[in-house]
């Protein structure tokens, strides 16, 4: 990437501002409760449950730390990613990503149609045993939102959509113009972040839209609320708003695990979650559909704003919400 290209300007409202504001309280979670004993139980585990919920609900995101992933391994897929981007141009783009192959490299992704100051590497994982909370068919244990620890079980249990990410954000001439990644939200269930000591991620605040700084933690994970999420807990949850800044001395890397679920899967709010005081706020959608829609949107500038959650809001949904804001 040489000069900045126009594709890359950002309409003037979306541009970082030259001041960046770090936000105090972004919450941290400390999980070595989770480390010390095989199955947690009592006031820990509630004490736990609560903090991520609360997380959930006033961010849409959290870090954690004390995760037990040996850091060596981080290192390791760290270095791994440094090694593949350092290679030619010609190198990375025999493992080019396009419309027929969804995985591999790719330095022209657009977001919200302006191109990002950045290049991927996207493949999958063989066994991803991040969700759910439990495989046991007999858990009886319940979670938060009081649903049981297998609840989510069906949707993950064989040919996930789960993927990762190696991010590589170049210095940019032009940091104030351009962003690393434009605003999105993660489309997925859950993502899971680890980024490296330079710094970039921006969140937008939910109390009062600013977009606020993340700064790095040594070894800490990032966790966003995904748009499935948000329509599974019928907007108890939401997800969150980010972004990422780009600086014009330092490279950065950034890796992302994206939890997603089979790609036959039916995305509504859970039964159990809705009443008739609390209807579904989503129509159904399929997650395969929705996923490779989104995928060949962002192949190109486009004139349209591609696929979001909020295209499949109920329109008594979006009433109510209107009269509320
Ligand atoms: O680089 C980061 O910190 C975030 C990247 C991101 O949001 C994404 O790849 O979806
Ligand atoms: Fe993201």
């Amino acid at each position: 990437m040489g000069e900045v290209d126009p594709t890359f300007i950002q309409e003037l409202q979306h541009r970082p501002k030259p001041a960046v504001i770090e936000a105090h309280g972004i919450p941290q979670i400390d999980l070595s409760t989770l480390q010390n004993s095989s199955s947690p139980v009592g006031s820990d585990l509630e004490d736990l449950v609560a903090d991520v919920r609360n997380a959930c609900k006033n961010w849409g995101f959290f870090q954690v730390i004390n995760h037990g992933v040996p850091i060596e391994s981080s290192e390791k897929v760290k270095s791994a990613a440094k090694r593949f981007f350092d290679q030619t141009a010609e190198e990375k783009r025999k493992v080019r990503r396009d419309e027929a192959n969804p995985l591999g490299y790719y330095d022209t992704e657009h977001t919200k149609n302006v191109r990002d100051w950045k290049e991927v590497f996207d493949f999958t994982v063989e066994v991803p045993t991040t969700m759910p909370a439990s495989h046991d068919p007999d858990d009886e244990q319940t979670t938060d939102l009081n649903l049981p620890a297998n609840r989510l079980e069906p949707f993950f249990s064989k040919d996930q959509t789960t993927f990762v990410r190696l991010n590589h954000y170049p210095p940019c001439l032009a940091p104030d113009l351009a962003l690393g990644v434009g605003r999105h939200k993660d489309a997925g269930a859950m993502t899971i972040l680890a980024q490296d000591d330079v710094g970039g991620l921006e969140v937008k605040r939910k109390t009062d839209g600013e977009w606020i700084f993340v700064k790095p933690t040594p070894n800490a994970f990032i966790i966003n609320v995904g748009d499935i999420i948000q329509v599974w807990s019928n907007d108890t949850y939401e997800s969150v708003e980010h972004r990422v800044r780009v600086n014009s001395t330092r490279e950065r890397f950034s890796i992302p695990f994206f939890v997603n679920p089979a790609h036959y899967t039916v995305v509504e709010p859970l039964a159990e979650l809705t009443s008739e005081s609390n209807p579904a706020k989503y129509k159904a959608y399929n997650w395969g559909k929705f996923f490779a829609t989104r995928k060949v949107s962002n192949f190109k500038k486009l004139d349209v704003e591609n696929i979001q959650i909020y295209q499949f809001k109920k329109p008594n949904a979006r009433k109510i919400e209107s009269l509320v804001v």
